[in-house]
């Protein structure tokens, strides 16, 4: 089996300044999610962007409440740019691995796509303590940033087509 090595990170986009992003954490495994959330704070940080966090129980409410806290900031005339979903699934004895794991993962493409909301998904879903801790350590797979970097990455696109939108004379 192949080891997964630590990706190289991006350098952040220079359009993403002052970006307001939700970070919406399942806090399920203190340890895992001290290393996600650090890592995400970090790439908000290289990228001169704010991040609000917000703590949920479990992987399967982290869209509800990005959908929820989207809407509201947007109504209360300060919206976020863009949102991050952290956490972590390890499989247990029965089949509730699979829902919880794929369940969010559904839920947040499709709060990104129909929402047009950059989102990074920071969600582990391993199957060991092991592997969760090599994905979420900064030292290590940094797997938090990675989904910081993500959101960051979709938000610059958004931004520069909407600066220069496809097809305009
Ligand atoms: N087993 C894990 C869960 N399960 C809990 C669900 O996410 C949810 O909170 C519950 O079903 C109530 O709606 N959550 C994780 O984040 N990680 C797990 O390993
Ligand atoms: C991912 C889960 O929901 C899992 O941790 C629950 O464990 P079990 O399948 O043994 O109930």
């Amino acid at each position: 089996m192949v080891s997964p090595s630590p990706a190289a990170r991006p350098a952040p986009p220079t359009n993403v300044k002052g970006a307001r992003v939700l970070v919406v954490e399942a806090r399920y495994y203190d340890d895992i999610s001290d290393e996600l959330l650090a890592g995400a704070q970090g790439a908000l940080d290289a990228a001169e962007a704010e991040g609000v966090v917000v703590t949920v129980p479990g992987a399967l409410e982290i869209p509800a409440a990005i959908a929820i806290l989207v809407e509201e900031a947007a109504r209360a005339g300060q919206p976020y740019d863009a949102a991050v979903a952290l956490g972590c699934v390890i499989r247990g004895e029965t089949g509730h691995y699979d829902i919880v794991a794929t369940e969010s993962a559904r839920a947040l493409m499709d709060l990104s796509v129909i929402g047009r909301l950059p989102l990074g998904n920071g969600i582990l879903t391993v199957e060991t303590m092991e592997q969760a801790l090599a994905r979420a350590r900064v030292s290590d797979l940094n797997k938090g940033a990675g989904a910081a970097d993500a959101a960051l990455a979709v938000l610059a696109l958004k931004r520069a087509a909407a600066a220069a939108p496809v097809g305009e004379d």
